[in-house]
């Protein structure tokens, strides 16, 4: 695959010796870098409003009533840094558990929902149930739904929607295969998963997008810091042009795949990564403590 000039060889070396798969080809870089600074100034000025940053902690199908006791025991007794939004996501049958022994501090979230009113949907469960039980957030569209499952675009579209509707906040997952980063798709694929969901969302104040490469999601392969800024950086281009210059500069981009306690802090210097989900390193307390912690990091560097 050919190399983007921009980057240095050295780094590309480091890529290849960790075995990830190479930046993407077509980038515009020189595009990006020109709008940089403004765009910098713009959400720094955004930073004082919603803009803090975001780690989500995703335990997928993963814990028992007793692991899950220890692990919210030791959530609340993490010293967290105030200005980052901490959530996390157990699996439905323990979220009512989690929501009457953590901390208010720490924010709830469901792993998906129904993606209209309740009713005769054997197995589901709907964003009024969600509510009812005090969780206030739903992630959306994670890869695994998508390529486990088989939900497409235009459902998880409209599951964002009606999640919204009925006051829930929205991590929306985006992200590309393995074979389509290597086909220099990457950029393809995530626009137009993004533009399923601003198809169906007219208020971006409650989503929060998580930027999920798949061959990094439980693989080790965690994404250079320069890959995963290079696709967020694209996306706030995106949302620029599609949505609007206000949403593309305060809505947070978060990374997520492999991310743990070890590589957080240099992921979160990045400009355009707000915050993290994180799979497995969520499961263990002080490591996902560590993680929300690694806004130190951003404030160094902003
Ligand atoms: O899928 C993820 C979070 O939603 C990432 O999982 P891992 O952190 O285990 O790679």
């Amino acid at each position: 695959m050919a190399a983007p000039s921009s980057l240095a060889s050295s780094h590309l070396s480091r890529l290849a010796a960790a075995g990830a798969p190479a930046p993407q080809p077509h980038h515009q870089n020189h595009q990006l870098r020109l709008g940089c600074s403004r765009r910098r100034a713009q959400r720094l000025v955004a930073m004082a409003g919603s803009g803090k940053f975001f780690v989500g902690g995703n335990w997928k199908c993963n814990g028992t009533k007793e692991s899950i006791s220890k692990l919210v025991s030791d959530l609340n007794a993490a010293t967290l840094e105030s200005d980052v939004d901490v959530v996390v996501a157990p699996p439905f049958i323990y979220i009512d558990q989690v929501k009457s022994s953590l901390t208010d501090r720490i924010e709830v979230s469901a792993q998906n929902t129904w993606i209209g009113k309740g009713g005769a949907f054997t197995g589901e469960i709907s964003a009024e149930q969600l509510v009812d039980i005090g969780c206030q957030w739903v992630i959306l569209g994670h890869s695994e739904r998508r390529h486990v499952i088989g939900e497409d675009d235009q459902f998880i579209g409209k599951k964002a929607a009606y999640a919204l509707s009925q006051n829930l906040k929205v991590m929306a997952c985006i992200g590309e295969l393995l074979e389509e980063r290597e086909a220099g798709k990457t950029f393809d694929v995530c626009f137009k998963q993004m533009k399923a969901f601003a198809d169906n969302i007219t208020d971006w104040k409650n989503v929060v997008i998580a930027y999920e490469p798949v061959w990094a999601i439980g693989t080790g392969k965690v994404a250079s810091p320069e890959q995963a800024q290079e696709v967020h950086a694209a996306v706030r281009d995106w949302l620029k042009t599609n949505v609007s210059a206000d949403v593309a500069s305060t809505v947070r981009i978060i990374y997520g795949g492999s991310v743990n306690a070890a590589n957080c802090a240099e992921l979160a210097k990045k400009e355009d990564i707000d915050g993290f989900l994180v799979g497995g390193a969520s499961l263990k307390g002080p490591d996902f403590a560590t993680i929300c912690n690694s806004v130190t990091s951003k404030k160094v560097t902003a």
